[in-house]
């Protein structure tokens, strides 16, 4: 009789551990797969009573202006409601925020957690930086002011002292909006207990998911899944897929939900189809000049914000803006928090129309997980004259909702195609539209040309997802040339070095008082403004007005249309802030008037600055007038 060889158990073992993995992978895949598809049937649009929300949050949208859910709204809202693990990927400026809060605020409204009070927040929201952090915590607020809930949300960051922290945490909050570095500092210094969070988590949220691992917060969100009870439900949102997205789902979500609004092969759903995209091909000396020639001759709409690589040269473009007196305020990493967030908020206000943000784009991991160590250490006592440090954990571009923004400018082309994705979908977000316009220098050609090759649709190869800009001819820009050059050169190394530290004292300073001013009005905008001129001379008048006989016929038509559609828009005047409660013949009047959507790319492309060869639009007759 023939001996059956038998295996030996630990073989065995993981033998079976691999057969199950697989099953789960086969079935996780057939759940993605299916989702996919009921997604696509799912396409009649639905409102917010049909996708089951409380009268009182759809009352509180309402009061924000917002009248009907955005499409990831409508998929992922049911889903969470229902109590599923929910990975969201869709472009940005979709509504992912509200996507999450509202079902998650439904959540807890039920009587159960409002009336039993537990020892640790029954929900986390985990955001990668804090200047979303506060972004979340305000929106949650809002939410939970406008709803008169007894509910209480409340944000933690690295950077609060242990007994901030306890303080925070005392009123029993239901909701936590942190970074994930925070929570094992909340454990380490015991003012949240591992097992009280254990009991008490019911809603996990990852939010910008794509981004927290590229931050540098794998073992924080090791430390934090430990203690996730399985009962938990955890939702991702991101707006672009990577492999750490894929990895967080394996660590930390059962069985998940997975709705993609952007397809993989339908790249240029990854960009807002409401934002135009442009370029403008000048060597890297001329960018000063054409910004110039962009805002100053208005054919640009406002509010703007504008990308550059580094700090330093973030300085040297507001002081050399400020000499033609176009006033700007700076956003980067270098400043204190508090600065951050008023700089932010004073934008979002409408309190100035032009910021010159320093993205996280510039640092590279390396740099982040350095700056991160450095913000750890402590007593720096007797590095007095050690540089700046960079907070590790500041995010501009990522999830910051810019309101009202209408164009993007990248000053600098950022170094990733993602980068790219992340920066223009500060405009165009929800239901709004917006224009980028990108300003390429020889150098950064390639890498340009990759993100268009991205973007390019595997459907229409042969169409530009981004054309030359058509409203700034050659001659427009010659006639700035002689004064642009001029004023460049007066803005110095020197005097850029001394303008960075004077502001960052500055804003220390005022760090400090705003720290103090918020605590107790918590909505005041008006302490202290950001757009302050850096240089002590004012602009000299034949600089800050250009005569009116420098510029082209075609550039002065462009202008005007610019500013008759801004007037259009009801966007003359600094707005109030706040959601827009636009009607929609408002929205269509928007449209029709604004001279970049009427502009016709093929029948203008000969004129158009982004032109390689850079011919003058103006010397030619075809030009189709815009
Ligand atoms: N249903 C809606 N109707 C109109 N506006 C909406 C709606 N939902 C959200 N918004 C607004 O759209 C803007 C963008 O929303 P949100 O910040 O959630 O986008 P996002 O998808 O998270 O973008 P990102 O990927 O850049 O973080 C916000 O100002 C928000 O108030």
């Amino acid at each position: 009789m023939g001996k059956t060889k038998l295996k030996p158990m630990e073989d065995v073992n993981s033998e079976v551990v691999d057969e199950v993995e697989k099953a789960e992978e086969v079935e996780e895949q057939r759940n993605d797969r299916e989702q996919e598809e009921e997604q696509k049937e799912e396409e009649a649009p639905k409102s917010f009573e049909e996708l089951g929300l409380d009268s009182r949050l759809i009352r509180a949208l309402t009061k924000k202006g917002i009248e009907k859910p955005t499409l990831i709204q409508q998929s992922a809202i049911p889903y969470i409601l229902e109590g599923k693990d929910v990975v969201a990927r869709a472009k940005t400026g979709s509504g992912k925020t509200l996507a999450y809060l509202l079902p998650l605020l439904q959540k807890l409204f039920s009587a159960d957690s409002v009336s039993k009070k537990k020892l640790a927040p029954s929900a986390f929201i985990l955001v990668p930086s804090r200047e979303l952090c506060q972004q979340v915590y305000t929106e949650v607020s809002s939410l939970i002011e406008l709803c008169r809930v007894q509910l209480k949300a409340v944000q933690l960051t690295s950077s609060m002292s242990a007994s901030d922290m306890r303080n925070a945490l005392a009123g029993l909050p239901e909701i936590l909006v942190s970074t994930p570095a925070c929570i094992p500092k909340c454990f380490a210094a015991g003012v949240l207990e591992p097992t009280a969070v254990s009991e008490s988590l019911s809603i996990l949220v990852l939010d910008e998911a794509d981004l927290l691992l590229s931050y540098g917060y794998e073992d924080n969100l090791r430390s934090v899944t430990s203690i996730i009870p399985r009962r938990c439900q955890c939702l991702l949102m991101s707006a672009t897929t990577s492999s750490d997205v894929e990895k967080l789902k394996k660590l930390i979500l059962h069985n998940p939900i997975v709705l993609t609004l952007t397809e993989d092969n339908d790249k240029e759903e990854a960009v807002p189809s409401n934002v135009q995209q442009f370029w403008i091909s000048c060597s890297a000396q001329d960018k000063l000049l054409h910004i110039l020639a962009l805002l100053k001759l208005e054919v640009v709409q406002k509010k703007i914000l504008i990308f550059i690589n580094t700090i330093d040269m973030g300085f040297r473009l507001k002081l050399f803006l400020e000499k033609f007196g176009i006033k700007s305020a700076i956003l980067n990493g270098e400043l204190p928090q508090n600065s951050r967030l008023h700089i932010l908020e004073q934008f979002n206000a409408g309190l100035f129309d032009y910021l010159i943000a320093t993205d996280d784009n510039s640092q590279t991991k390396k740099q982040k997980e350095e700056a991160k160590g450095e913000a750890n250490k402590e007593n720096k006592k007797n590095n007095k004259h050690s540089k700046p440090k960079l907070d590790a954990e500041f995010g501009v571009v990522r999830g910051i909702d810019f309101k009202k923004v209408h164009t993007v400018i990248n000053f600098d082309m950022p170094q990733s195609v993602t980068g790219y994705i992340h920066r223009i979908g500060r405009t165009g977000r929800a239901y709004s539209s917006g224009s980028s316009v990108s300003l390429i220098s020889p150098d950064e050609m390639e890498g340009f040309e990759d993100i268009k090759s991205f973007l390019a649709s595997d459907k229409n190869k042969d169409i530009d997802i981004i054309t030359p800009f058509p409203l700034l001819t050659e001659n427009a820009v010659e006639s700035l040339r002689y004064r642009a050059e001029d004023v460049a050169k007066s803005v110095t190394k020197i005097a850029v070095r001394e303008s960075r530290a004077q502001d960052l004292r500055n804003e220390i300073i005022n760090s400090e008082k705003l720290k103090a001013h918020f605590e107790a009005n918590p909505r005041d905008l008006d302490l202290l403004r950001h757009d302050k001129p850096l240089s002590k001379t004012a602009p000299a008048p034949h600089l800050k007005d250009i005569p009116e006989y420098l510029v082209d016929a075609k550039t002065q038509e462009a202008s005007k249309m610019v500013k008759l559609a801004r007037a259009a828009m009801g966007n003359t005047r600094r707005s109030g802030g706040g959601g827009g409660r636009n009607n929609k013949n408002k929205k269509r009047s928007r449209k029709g008037s604004d001279p970049l959507k009427t502009f016709n790319p093929n029948g203008s492309k000969r004129g158009a600055v982004g032109q390689k060869d850079g011919k003058d639009s103006s010397s030619t007759k075809k030009q189709k007038t815009v």
